[in-house]
């Protein structure tokens, strides 16, 4: 259903045409009516890059989309549900698709205890995004990323439209909370401390490179600042006691990423580098074919998929940890569409 009568073939005409700057876009959200989603949605309707927003949810999005739709920027809004093709005319002219549809955690949960839920949800709209916005930057938030990333991959080739250069997991929000937690322990503003973050995005495959910080840690602060980064998300579970996990930081985190690809993609700015979960060679010949660390985005994505960078001994250890646990998520994900084929 529409939220305006607009037909799908002038929304993709206006997102060139009638923008404040002249490489709008149109970026589309798949499970825009969430916790995230409304979040995201609202941060992106703020952003000057974007001309159409898109915003899909197989409940509520009429009621979302107009009411962000009244805020006062120059992109349009538009809400879809499943009825009347909506799917397809959400995605239809997407240059971004941002996916944050899919059940949180609970307390005691693991993001590995979503995948029967999440697989094949992410898996369905991934395959609407191979049929009909197959060259779209594709952004995964649904947990297990560590799998998901791997399901939309594999539904994408299954289509013969895979470009690995296209495909995101979305990691930043432990590159958010690293600089958080670090400003809390040794001072100063977040927004001057740079920590790199590396691996996949669930406990111990999120690998903080404090080392690399410029910043000395005493032994105890490394081991406190390493778990705080890895669990990260355990602590709004918990506090969010059976009310689902990580929102707003969440919506923070995707707007900043979906905003960076946008500026290297449509809007053609060089040397932006972020942190993000893709198909990587940093360790594919020991078989994890996916691996976050820091990519230079271009105009097609991926442009430069950057080395880990020296490593302390202490980093070493929790690489190490890290490979095995990534390839067992990346071989359920992948198993997991090889079994619907
Ligand atoms: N990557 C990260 O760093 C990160 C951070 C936080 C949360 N997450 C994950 O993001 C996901 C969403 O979290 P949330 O708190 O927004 O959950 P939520 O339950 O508040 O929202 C999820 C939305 O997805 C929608 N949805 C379900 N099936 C759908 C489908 N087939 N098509 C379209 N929409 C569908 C639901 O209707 C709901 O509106 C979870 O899997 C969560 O674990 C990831
Ligand atoms: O913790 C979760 O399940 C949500 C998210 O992955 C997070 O890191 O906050």
């Amino acid at each position: 259903m529409f939220v305006t009568t607009r037909s799908i073939a002038s929304t993709a005409k206006r997102a060139f045409s009638t923008s404040a700057v002249s490489n709008a876009a149109k970026v589309a959200v798949l499970g825009a009516a969430g916790g995230i989603g409304q979040s995201l949605s609202l941060l992106l309707k703020q952003n000057p890059n974007i001309s159409d927003l898109a915003l899909y949810d197989i409940v509520n999005t009429p009621g979302v989309a107009a009411d962000i739709s009244h805020i006062n920027t120059n992109s349009k809004v538009t809400g879809y549900v499943p009825e009347n093709n909506g799917l397809a005319k959400a995605l239809e002219g997407s240059n971004v698709v941002v996916i944050p549809a899919g059940v949180p955690r609970k307390p005691g949960m693991t993001r590995d205890d979503l995948f029967n839920t999440n697989a094949s949800i992410v898996q369905g709209l991934a395959d609407a995004c191979a049929q009909y916005c197959p060259t779209a930057h594709i952004l995964i938030i649904s947990n297990p990323v560590n799998s998901t990333v791997p399901i939309v991959a594999e539904t994408f080739k299954a289509r013969g439209v895979y470009d690995p250069k296209r495909l995101f997991g979305v990691t930043s929000l432990d590159v958010v909370r690293a600089s958080r937690f670090v400003s809390e322990v040794k001072g100063g503003d977040p927004k001057d401390i740079h920590i790199t973050v590396v691996g996949g995005h669930s406990g111990v495959t999120i690998v903080p490179l404090l080392s690399q910080s410029g910043k000395s840690f005493t032994q105890e602060e490394l081991d406190a600042l390493t778990h705080r980064i890895q669990f990260g998300g355990d602590e709004v579970v918990k506090a969010k006691d059976g009310k689902g996990s990580a929102t707003l930081s969440m919506a923070f985190a995707g707007a900043r990423f979906a905003n960076s690809v946008l500026e290297a993609t449509v809007g053609g700015k060089r040397g932006i580098v972020e942190p993000t979960f893709v198909e990587s060679p940093v360790f594919a010949d020991q078989g994890v074919e996916f691996f976050a660390t820091n990519v230079e985005l271009g105009a097609n994505g991926v442009e430069k998929i950057h080395p880990l960078g020296k490593l302390s001994a202490y980093e070493e250890k929790l690489v190490e940890a890290a490979l095995p646990e990534l390839k067992k998520n990346i071989a359920k994900g992948k198993s997991f569409v090889a079994s619907k084929q």
